[in-house]
């Protein structure tokens, strides 16, 4: 039976659920369903159904056979010598949860809870886990019925998965720990039971295909993926705004040049740029050539960009993928060891990622320390100040917002040191390689978190740049840049008096993060 489950989106209008099973899962889908947006449903293609029923009994069969299988009748990793009794093999799925609930640090938010469940749900379904159709539906049902388990961010080395925070979402399973239901913190157990649900009673291979994969790293990852897209386009929407506000030299972005250094991120980059100064004169420019910052800006942005086309396919085919061990096939009736939890690919993503960002905060943030300085921005005022008059020298305009933009640029870079390079061995040395792929993923969202302050702030400087640039003409602006500005200053009034900015630039990360500007082609 399909479970449907429709989300009912601002204005009524009823988004088609995401559908997991038989098909692939796209970044989009994991990061609307992570956002509300969408909901979820498992196919009810009949073969995907026999293919799970298919992994989870020939696993019970085999077991009923006397057979070894390693955390099934073995104890686990570096313990795959010690037999379990078969009196003791059902419990062990427990132990395994709850040995491992060790989790510290923050709890990750309900949007990175449920693309974590998304990325379990996913694997999972590919079939070649040994876990019961009832496992799959209820994770679903977490889903739908927004049933999130409390999870540390802390304590994954990220192969063996993510052990230890994927153990919070079988504890849920189980009825133990805490879970967030509607937004309130309670213990899971009467949570279950309010929704007439039976705590689920692991099979003897379900602790560890719930736990024995990269599921936090890569839902964090697909996460990471969409915001540092939308930050290319409004760093090269930013680019131009600041470009037009200092008189630069359109030239620097036509498409002739891009032509021959064909990195295609690059090359989309300054197109962008380009339309947007459709409306500049090049006669206009007062210095032939601009500093980096403006001029280098497609060879900044695009990096991120042509970077995002491989960070996307890796992430995706991990989202994709079966991150377990062992790996069962119930069809062809083979189960192989292996290490297919190992998160190399994702914490290489995730490692290359952030360097990308952070150097898009680092640009912006220069781009800003050129606004702010009456030395570089042709004739702009000092720190854009809009005050004139005698309280003109009372009034210190985006002085400390460039301060504070330095500091969120300098966090971000300070971030960038990769986590994938510090390997230990851990776990009596069975787990003496591993890719620490969660922390990767952790610190990029950190860096994008950094960054869209950065963005936030230079959206408020490029806007009031404008405005000051065109103090006495009427702007020379595209359709698409004049929406842009006056959708900002429809919220957020013009600096002239010295004021208190931390709320408007609070609301401008809150709307980068909720991408509220549709940008060049991307839908919003
Ligand atoms: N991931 C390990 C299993 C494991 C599980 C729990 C542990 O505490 C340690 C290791 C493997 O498949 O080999």
């Amino acid at each position: 039976m399909k479970t449907e489950h429709f989300t009912t989106l601002p204005g009524g209008t009823q988004a088609s659920p995401v559908t997991v099973g038989g098909q692939r899962m796209t970044i989009a889908e994991v990061a609307a369903v992570a956002r509300g947006a969408r909901g979820l449903c498992l196919s009810d293609d009949a073969e995907f159904q026999r293919q799970i029923r298919a992994g989870a009994a020939y696993l019970e069969a085999l077991l009923a056979d006397g057979g070894t299988v390693y955390g099934v009748t073995t104890g686990y990793g570096d313990s795959c010598t010690v037999t379990v009794p078969p009196e003791l093999v059902a419990e062990l799925p427990l132990h395994l949860t709850r040995y491992h609930g060790c989790g510290l640090g923050e709890y990750l938010s309900p949007e990175w809870t449920r693309a974590v469940l998304v990325a379990r749900l996913v694997s999972l379904a590919q079939g070649y886990s040994g876990v019961r159709w009832a496992l799959l539906e209820r994770l679903q049902q977490l889903l739908a019925e927004d049933v999130l388990p409390l999870i540390p961010a802390e304590g994954s080395v990220g192969a063996s998965g993510d052990l230890t925070p994927l153990s919070y979402v079988a504890a849920t399973l189980v009825g133990e720990r805490q879970v967030r239901f509607r937004g309130e913190i309670c213990d899971a157990l009467p949570v279950l039971q309010s929704l007439n649900w039976a705590p689920l009673k692991l099979a003897p291979k379900e602790g560890l295909a719930i736990m024995n994969g990269t599921a936090v790293m890569t839902g964090l990852a697909c996460l990471a993926v969409e915001r540092a897209e939308y930050l290319t386009r409004l760093c090269s929407r930013i680019t131009a705004l600041a470009s037009i506000a200092m008189q630069g030299n359109p030239g620097h972005f036509d498409p002739r040049l891009f032509a021959v250094k064909p990195h295609r991120g690059q090359i989309e980059c300054a197109q962008w740029i380009w339309e947007d100064l459709a409306s500049q004169s090049q006669a206009e420019q007062v210095r032939l050539q601009d500093r980096y910052s403006i001029r280098c800006a497609p060879h900044v942005i695009g990096v991120a960009r042509d970077a995002l086309g491989w960070i996307r396919r890796d992430v995706e085919n991990e989202l994709n993928s079966a991150n377990d061990n062992p790996i069962i096939n119930g069809d062809e009736e083979w189960v192989l060891h292996g290490g297919h939890f190992y998160g190399g690919h994702i914490a290489f993503a995730m490692d290359g990622l952030k360097t990308a960002v952070a150097n898009l905060a680092d640009l912006m943030d220069r781009q800003l320390a050129l606004l702010v300085d009456s030395r570089y921005n042709h004739g702009l005022p000092q720190n854009l100040s809009g005050a004139s008059g005698p309280s003109a020298a009372i009034n210190h305009g985006f002085k400390a917002i460039q301060i504070g933009a330095s500091a969120w640029t300098a966090e971000a870079l300070k971030l960038t040191m990769p986590a994938s390079v510090f390997s230990r061995s851990t776990e009596c040395h069975n787990q003496d390689k591993v890719s620490m792929g969660t922390i990767a993923a952790r610190d990029c969202l950190r860096v994008l978190e950094l960054t869209e302050q950065v963005a936030a702030a230079l959206v408020l400087a490029v806007t009031q740049g404008i405005q000051l640039r065109f103090a006495e003409s009427e702007p020379m602006l595209t359709a698409a840049c004049a929406a842009f500005c006056q959708e900002i200053r429809q919220h957020v009034a013009f600096l002239d008096e010295d004021r208190p900015m931390e709320h408007d630039l609070r609301r401008m990360v809150a709307w980068i993060q909720s991408r509220t500007w549709a940008l060049y082609d991307a839908a919003a």
